[in-house]
């Protein structure tokens, strides 16, 4: 076979664009790809303030008109990146806007014209599920607490596609139209990014009203775990570090604990959290342990934008505590990093997670995680070993998980941790051999 042409279509990809660990796999896949045989672009809106190139124009139908939109192109770490300048992008924000439904499905309806240049579609998540209708894709879920849910009345006159795929076995989901069941629905194969997530979505309480749908095809479901970019996460030459350092020498570490305690004023030891603010990361645990962690002598660092309620408590929480609690709220890519490094330990007390990317960062700057033994985290914390896993959604769960990595030893495990492959290398491959199932 020669090489194969596959268009990944999201709505975020690192360098470019990131809110969250969407990006950092969508930006890395397609460089590990490569060796492979697998020639892989990337296909973004146009947000606002991306500068690139204008190669071209693309026609596409919409709501019975012919709309064109704009094509840009750009290479950034290596990868080609292209952007589709259709209406309702070159906004400051990725999401979060209330036309975002048709804002999304515009950019699918217009992506599918760029597809038809490549072998297959590798779509993530609901904003790009609507690929699936048209070509072959390759669906991938990352977050099945985002499913994209339309009226079908905008819908069906939007896209010109036929009522007939209003039904329970297609696009109908409790009278509307859920573009993320679409993507299950239509595409050759679907993954997730772990093999636990791909089992928990099977049932009743990770499967978000979807469990039933996954189940009915669960035979060309596949849980990948994700990797992580080790150019960009490596804290041998992180430039945002004061000095580098690896697991062989790891004395650098001391100068990024040194600068961390003193750009945030707290005392060792120090928790992180580094993350959206969202209901899913278990911020209301670390919430109501807060004052025992206290009590016991822990520092809490939050780094994260995104719920008001979540946001409004976090700064209530530093205003009552100025020696204890350090909140960030802003997306800041070099302050993550020295936290990444100087932390003592980083809690991912999530509720669901579908893989994490937060405690394989963590594990690679020789800092423990202590996360819930769901999804991802479970595939990737070795109990006891790597980090700590705790079980229950309670906050007597966290501050027993905390306890106990302490207990066994947090610096040791940090640095056991450091060892752990977290390359895209096996996932890339496992990808690849997806992707020619789909193509078979
Ligand atoms: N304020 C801030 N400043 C700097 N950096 C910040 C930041 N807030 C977040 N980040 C960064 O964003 C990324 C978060 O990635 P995660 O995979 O842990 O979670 P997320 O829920 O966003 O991703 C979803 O998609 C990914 C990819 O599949 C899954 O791993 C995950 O389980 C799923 O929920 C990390 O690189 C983190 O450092």
């Amino acid at each position: 076979m020669g090489v194969m042409r596959v268009l990944h279509v999201a709505p975020e990809a690192y360098p470019l664009a990131k809110v969250g660990g969407l990006a950092d796999v969508v930006g890395a896949l397609p460089k590990a790809l490569k060796p492979l045989g697998v020639e892989a672009h990337i296909l973004l809106p146009w947000h606002g303030g991306l500068e690139a190139r204008r190669v071209g124009e693309v026609a596409f139908p919409f709501f019975g008109r012919e709309e064109r939109a704009p094509l840009g192109e750009r290479v950034a770490g290596r990868v080609r990146f292209l952007l589709l300048g259709v209406e309702g992008f070159g906004r400051e924000r990725i999401y979060g806007y209330p036309d975002d439904a048709e804002r999304y499905l515009r950019f699918a309806l217009a992506a599918k014209e760029v597809a038809r240049g490549y072998d297959l579609v590798h779509a993530h998540d609901w904003t790009a599920a609507l690929l699936a209708l048209y070509a072959p894709t390759v669906y991938t879920i990352h977050n099945l607490a985002h499913q994209g849910l339309v009226d079908p009345g905008l819908f069906f006159s939007w896209t010109g596609l036929p009522w007939s795929l209003f039904h329970m076995e297609a696009l109908e989901f409790h009278g509307q139209v859920n573009l993320m069941k679409g993507g299950i629905v239509f595409a050759r194969r679907v993954t997730t990014v772990s093999p636990s997530y791909a089992e928990e979505i099977q049932t009743p309480e990770f499967g978000m009203g979807l469990d039933g749908v996954l189940r009915r095809h669960a035979g060309k479901l596949r849980g990948i775990l994700n990797g992580l970019d080790t150019e960009v996460f490596d804290p041998g030459k992180d430039p945002h570090l004061p000095a580098p350092y690896t697991r062989e020498d790891p004395s650098g570490k001391a100068l990024a604990k040194e600068a961390f305690r003193e750009r945030t004023g707290l005392r060792p030891p120090v928790l992180a959290y580094i993350g959206r603010l969202d209901s899913q990361k278990g911020l209301d645990l670390l919430l109501k342990a807060l004052p025992r962690l206290l009590e016991m002598g822990f520092r809490l660092y939050v780094q994260g934008v995104g719920d008001e309620g979540l946001q409004e408590a976090l700064r209530r929480a530093q205003e009552e505590n100025p020696e204890g609690v350090r909140f960030l709220p802003a997306y800041d890519e070099a302050m993550a990093r020295l936290a990444y490094a100087g932390a003592e330990a980083v809690l991912v007390p999530s509720r669901f997670e579908p893989c994490g990317l937060v405690q394989m960062i963590a594990s690679r700057y020789g800092t423990p995680p202590v996360a819930r033994a769901v999804g991802g985290l479970k595939d990737t914390v070795e109990d006891g070993r790597t980090g700590v896993l705790f079980e229950t959604y309670h906050p007597e769960g966290l501050l027993y998980g905390v306890l106990r990595l302490f207990r066994l030893g947090a610096e040791e495990m940090g640095l056991r941790a450091m060892e752990k492959d977290f390359s895209w290398e096996g996932p890339a491959r496992a990808y690849r051999e997806v992707y020619r199932e789909a193509l078979g």
